[in-house]
């Protein structure tokens, strides 16, 4: 619990996300322009064909020591030996998942309201995913945007590491870390672009620039 969580751009995969290209061949671009850690979403697929893409992307990600967190599945986390879980509001509680997979090196849970900052669901997490900072096509279902004003007053509240998602892009990488972001997680501006590596490097560029 509570591990140390040193990574800065945090990329959040889908297949939809991206266009036609391969799945693998965008996260490997992508880590490749500066993408530290992984998380697969697949919000539509059978848990059988959620596992298959995992285990298939571990191959790719193992050969650069970049680590998997599956978002919301246990089953799937734990069968493909992914590093660890993203979950919200509507998924098993951190707690719960504690219980149920006691090796889960990384636990990442999204802010959505204030008062889950002292909750016992944070407590035991890892990372905290404020969610959303700017509205995104790529999740409607999203409460209210916490912009950079919410961002800085909850990294006033807790020392948990914060990663800043929802419309995160290479212009606005160095306002979101001097905020108060330890990490920026984006799906659209590296998955659905024409080059991801570059995508990917421009923001890790700006990232740093804010270090
Ligand atoms: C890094 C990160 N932060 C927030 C989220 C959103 O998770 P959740 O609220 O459970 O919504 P879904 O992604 O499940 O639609 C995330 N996935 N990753
Ligand atoms: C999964 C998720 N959780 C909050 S916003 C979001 C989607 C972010 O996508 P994009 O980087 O394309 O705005
Ligand atoms: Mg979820």
């Amino acid at each position: 619990m509570n591990n140390v969580f040193p990574y800065r751009l945090y990329l959040v995969i889908s297949e939809d996300a991206c266009n036609g290209q391969p799945l693998n061949k965008v996260a490997e671009m992508a880590i490749l322009g500066g993408v530290d850690i992984i998380q697969l979403r697949e919000k539509f697929d059978t848990s059988e064909v959620f596992l298959k893409k995992a285990m298939s992307l571990q191959e790719v990600l193992y050969k650069y020591n970049v680590p998997l967190i599956i978002n919301d599945n246990l089953d799937v986390a734990r069968r493909s030996k992914a590093y660890g879980i993203h979950v919200g509001n509507s998924d098993l509680p951190p707690t719960v998942i504690r219980e149920g997979w006691p090796e889960c090196q990384c636990l990442g849970y999204s802010i959505e309201y204030l008062k889950q900052l002292i909750s016992k669901e944070t407590l035991v997490s890892d990372y905290l995913g404020i969610s959303p900072i700017f509205d995104t096509l790529t999740k409607r279902d999203t409460v209210t945007q916490w912009g950079l004003a919410g961002l800085r007053q909850i990294r006033g509240i807790t020392d948990k590491p914060l990663v800043a998602i929802g419309n995160m892009n290479a212009q606005n990488a160095y306002d979101v870390m001097k905020a108060g972001a330890d990490c920026l997680a984006v799906v659209s501006a590296i998955c659905g672009a024409a080059d991801p590596e570059k995508a990917a490097g421009e923001i890790r560029g700006n990232i740093e620039r804010a270090l």
